[in-house]
C-alpha cells in the first residue's frame, strides 16, 4: 500500500511539475488566484511583466502585486471578464479573467495576459490607411473633374461620380470591369502597360467629345496602373480658355514691352552720346544739379534728347532706386490729365474706379516727376501744379485730405514759354518756379560733331537688335547727313538709321537705303550749296572714304589701299593728316 501511495505521489508531484513548465513555456502570462485572493500560479512571462519572481508573488494577496486588478471583481460576481486592455510600461495588454468553478462554488480566478503592442500598431495602422482611403474616396467622388482608375491589367479599381455619369452608368457597375468593357476607344489599359502619359488627347465618350489625360501610377519604377482625368468635358470649354489665354498672352506682351520700355528708359549720363562742347557742358551741369531738389526746366526742340536728360538727373541722384514717373502733358486730355496727376477718390465722379486712384504724384514719391510738354498745361491744371509745388501736398479729387509728398520736379518743354506767357496762356509765376535750374539742349544742326558719335552708336544699337553687322555709312551717306538740318534731331536720325537697317544689303548704309525726302534733299543740290568750301567738301569725302575702307578691311591698310585705288604710303599720309584711328 504504502508503495503504491508513493507511486502515487510520485506520480502527482510529476503531473504538478509538467504543469508548471507548460504554464511557463506559453506566451501568455497567468495568473490564478484562490477564493481570498491569493496567489496561487504567477507564470514566467508574467514575472516578466510585473517585474517580480514567483516566489515573490505566489502566497501574497493579488492586490500587491496587481493594485487595480479586476480578478477579485471576477471572484465576487462570477463573470468573466474577456478583451480588457490595459497598458504597464507603454506596452498593451489584452487579459481575459474567468472564474474557477468547482462542483458549482467559485474556489478561484485566472487571468490570462497577452502582450498585443505589436499587433495594436498594425491595427492602428490599418485603422489610419482605411481613414486614408475614405478620405481619397469622398474627395474623388466630389471631384469636378472626372475621374477613372485602372490597375495594370487594365482592370477598373476606382471611378468617381462625375466619370460615371458621363459613361450613363453607376461606379459599381464599372469598378471591377475591364476599362474596354466600360468605355469605348479607351487607351488606359496601355498607359497602364507602357508608362508613357498621354495628355490633352481627344476622345469620343458616350457621345461627347472630351478632352482627356491619362496618367501612369509608379511606384517604386514600376508602372502599376493609370489614372485618367477628363480635362474639358467639352470641347468649346477648350476653345474658350484657349482665347482667354491668348488675350492673356497678348497682355502679357503689352506688359513685357511697357517694362522693357520702363527699363531701356532707366537712361544714365553714360548713355547719352555726344562730344560737342554743349553736352560736355549739359552733362556737367546735370551732375552737378542732380543733387539739390530744385526743379529743372528742360528746354529744347523736339527729339533733342530732354526725356534723357531728365532720366539721367534722376539716375545721378540719391532719388535713384524711387520712382520716376513720367506724365506728358500734352498726350492726355485735360480733365484725364488732372485726375492722372493728383488721383482721386472713390465715387469722385461717374466711371470712377473703385477704391479711387492714386495720383502720379503720390505715385513718384521719394522720386522725380517728369513733366513732358509743360507748354501744353491747361491754365487750371497749371495753377493747381503751382500749389503742389509750393505746398509740396496733394489732394485727390473728391477727396477732403491732403497728402505730403516729396517729390523732384522735372519739366520739359520745347516751346518758347516766354511767348506763351506774353499770349496768357502760361502763367508767369508757375515758369518762375519751374525755371529754378534750366537747361537748354541745342538742335542737332548746331552740334555737328555729335553726329558721327550719334550715328555709330546707333549703328551699334541696331546691329544688337536686327542681329546684323554694318560697318557705316557710304561717304555720300555721310555727306548728305552733314548737310541736313534734322529738324527732328537725334529722334529723327534714329528712325532714318533703324530704317535704313531694314532695307540695307550690304554692310553699308547707302544713299538708296535713306528715306524717300532725304534721297530727294540729296539731289536737290542744297547739300554742296551749304558747303562752307569745295575744299571742306573733298576733305570730308576723303576722310569718310577712307574711314569707310578701313572698315571694310577690316583695319587692314594695303587692302584699304588698294580698294582706293592709292598707295600705301598715301594712305598712311591721309590717316595722320585726318587722325583716324585704326
Ligand atoms: N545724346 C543722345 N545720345 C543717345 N541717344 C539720344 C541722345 N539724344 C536723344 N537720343 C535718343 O533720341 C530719341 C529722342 O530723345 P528724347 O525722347 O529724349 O527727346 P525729347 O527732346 O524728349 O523729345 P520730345 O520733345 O519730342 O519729347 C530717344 O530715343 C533718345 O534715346
Amino acid at each position: 500500500m504504502a508503495v503504491e501511495r508513493r507511486i502515487k505521489e510520485e506520480i502527482q508531484k510529476e503531473i504538478e511539475a509538467m504543469g508548471r513548465d507548460i504554464l511557463n513555456s506559453i506566451h501568455n502570462g497567468v495568473v490564478a488566484v484562490d477564493r481570498r485572493g491569493i496567489i496561487v500560479v504567477f507564470n514566467k512571462t508574467l514575472q516578466r511583466i510585473f517585474n517580480c519572481t514567483e516566489e515573490y508573488a505566489v502566497g501574497k494577496h493579488i492586490r500587491e502585486i496587481v493594485p487595480y486588478t479586476g480578478l477579485l471583481k471576477v471572484l465576487e460576481t462570477g463573470k468573466s471578464h474577456i478583451g480588457r486592455k490595459f497598458t504597464i510600461g507603454g506596452r498593451i495588454y489584452l487579459t481575459n479573467r474567468t472564474p474557477i468553478i468547482r462542483n458549482g462554488r467559485i474556489i478561484g480566478a485566472v487571468g490570462v495576459i497577452q502582450d498585443i503592442t505589436e499587433l495594436q500598431s498594425v491595427v492602428d495602422e490599418l485603422q489610419s490607411v482605411k481613414d486614408l482611403k475614405g478620405t481619397l474616396e469622398t474627395i474623388l467622388d466630389s471631384a469636378y473633374d472626372g475621374l477613372i482608375v485602372v490597375n495594370r491589367d487594365g482592370m477598373v479599381t476606382m471611378v468617381n461620380g462625375a466619370f460615371s455619369t458621363l459613361l450613363g452608368t453607376s461606379p459599381d457597375q464599372i469598378v471591377g470591369r475591364h476599362v474596354t468593357e466600360v468605355m469605348e476607344n479607351t487607351r488606359m489599359h496601355i498607359v497602364a502597360q507602357t508608362g508613357r502619359p498621354e495628355i490633352g488627347d481627344l476622345q469620343r465618350i458616350n457621345g461627347h467629345d472630351v478632352v482627356v489625360m491619362r496618367i501612369p501610377i509608379i511606384k517604386e519604377g514600376r508602372t502599376i496602373g493609370a489614372v485618367g482625368k477628363i480635362m474639358f468635358k467639352d470641347v468649346s470649354e477648350l476653345n474658350a480658355l484657349a482665347k482667354k489665354i491668348n488675350s492673356l498672352y497678348s497682355e502679357l506682351a503689352y506688359y513685357k514691352d511697357e517694362l522693357k520700355k520702363y527699363r531701356e528708359a532707366k537712361y544714365g549720363l553714360d548713355n547719352i552720346v555726344g562730344n560737342s562742347e554743349a553736352i560736355k557742358r549739359l552733362k556737367e551741369t546735370t551732375r552737378k544739379v542732380a543733387q539739390s531738389n530744385s526743379t529743372v526746366l528742360i528746354r529744347g526742340e523736339t527729339g533733342t534728347g530732354k526725356e534723357l536728360f531728365a532720366h539721367a538727373l534722376h539716375m545721378e541722384s540719391c532719388r535713384r532706386y524711387a520712382p520716376f514717373i513720367k506724365v506728358n502733358c500734352a498726350a492726355i486730355p485735360e480733365n484725364l490729365l488732372e485726375s492722372e496727376l493728383f488721383g482721386y477718390a472713390e465715387g469722385a465722379f461717374t466711371g470712377a474706379k473703385k477704391g479711387g486712384q492714386v495720383g502720379k504724384f503720390e505715385l513718384a514719391n521719394g522720386g522725380t516727376i517728369f513733366l513732358d510738354e509743360i507748354g501744353d498745361m491747361s491754365l487750371h491744371l497749371q495753377a493747381k501744379l503751382l500749389r503742389v509745388l509750393q505746398e509740396k501736398e496733394v489732394e485727390r479729387l473728391g477727396e477732403n485730405k491732403t497728402r505730403k509728398i516729396d517729390v523732384r520736379v522735372v519739366a520739359a518743354t520745347n516751346k518758347n514759354l516766354e511767348e506763351l506767357i506774353k499770349k496768357g496762356k502760361f502763367r508767369a509765376d508757375l515758369f518762375y518756379r519751374l525755371n529754378v535750374i534750366s537747361l537748354t539742349i541745342p538742335p542737332l544742326r548746331e552740334r555737328m560733331e555729335d553726329l558721327e558719335p550719334l550715328v555709330y552708336h546707333f549703328i551699334g544699337k541696331y546691329n544688337h537688335e536686327f542681329g546684323v553687322n554694318v560697318t557705316g555709312l557710304a561717304p555720300a551717306c555721310w555727306n548728305l547727313f552733314r548737310n541736313y538740318h534734322w529738324p527732328g534731331n537725334i529722334r529723327e536720325l534714329a528712325n532714318v538709321i533703324e530704317r535704313a537697317f531694314n532695307v540695307v544689303e550690304g554692310n553699308t548704309i547707302l544713299v538708296q537705303d535713306l528715306p524717300m525726302y532725304l534721297q530727294k534733299y540729296g539731289r536737290s543740290g542744297k547739300v554742296l550749296v551749304k558747303q562752307q568750301t569745295l575744299q571742306a567738301l573733298l576733305e570730308q569725302t576723303e576722310k569718310a572714304a577712307i574711314k569707310e575702307a578701313l572698315s571694310i578691311t577690316k583695319g587692314n591698310k594695303a587692302q584699304a589701299a588698294k580698294l582706293l585705288g592709292i598707295s600705301r604710303a598715301w594712305l598712311y599720309q591721309k590717316i595722320e593728316k585726318y587722325h583716324i584711328e585704326v
